[in-house]
């Protein structure tokens, strides 16, 4: 699908979590943003953001709208996809701490913990090196944020924090243990409108 000033359609899967804030990084990344809740909806986008929140409970949900299993379906054809946080983890081929039941949508061949750096009231914010994004360092935002553990060989690291694998790329798959939405600094939602660019054209080609 296409729009004018090609802007991609980028969904944001909005189930639970920061919707809203992703809508607008979105926006002023140069996407047409729309929410994603329908299979229908999901159909219809170059490309789909998993916001953060609770990933147990986003996964319940996607399950219940019937959106589980067409969203694996479109990330193992390609569609690019980026989660933050609760999304890093909803990517995740491995769990290392999972609820018991917690489902997984996968793409990104690592394995995640849950709740790596502490609890909500050890919040915290660190200035992050970025591969991929110019202009100095992007201010992470770590809320009950998972860590990378493991990362399989064709999966490429784009930030640490104090060692720690805090995001990743894999193919037309992007995920932050971070939540750039919150900091109203757009470049990394600018990567990921970058990719889909790139996927859109290639298959047009
Ligand atoms: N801010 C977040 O997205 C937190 C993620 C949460 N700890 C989880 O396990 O899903």
């Amino acid at each position: 699908m296409t729009t004018e000033h090609d802007r991609p359609v980028i969904g944001v899967l909005a189930l639970q979590g920061d919707v809203r804030e992703h809508l607008a990084a979105l926006d002023r990344a140069g996407a047409a943003p729309v929410t994603v809740r329908r299979p229908q909806e999901l159909a219809a986008v170059d490309g789909l953001v998993l916001p953060g929140g609770e990933s147990t409970v986003i996964s319940k949900l996607a399950e219940t709208f019937g959106l589980l299993e067409p969203l694996r379906e479109r990330v193992r054809a390609g569609m690019p996809v980026y989660g933050t946080c609760a999304g890093m983890i909803l990517l995740a081929d491995r769990i290392a701490d999972p609820r018991s039941g917690q489902q997984s949508v996968g793409g990104i061949d690592m394995t995640v913990r849950r709740n790596a750096f502490g609890r909500q009231n050890e919040s915290f914010e660190a200035p992050l090196k970025v591969a991929g994004v110019e202009g100095g360092p992007v201010t992470g935002v770590f809320i009950r944020a998972p860590l990378a553990e493991k990362v399989g060989q064709g999966v490429e690291v784009l930030a640490r924090h104090e060692g720690a694998v805090v995001a990743v790329r894999q193919g037309d798959a992007l995920a932050t243990a971070f939540h750039p939405e919150l900091t109203g600094d757009h470049r990394v939602h600018a990567l990921f409108t970058d990719m889909v660019r790139a996927k859109r054209t290639a298959g047009a080609l």
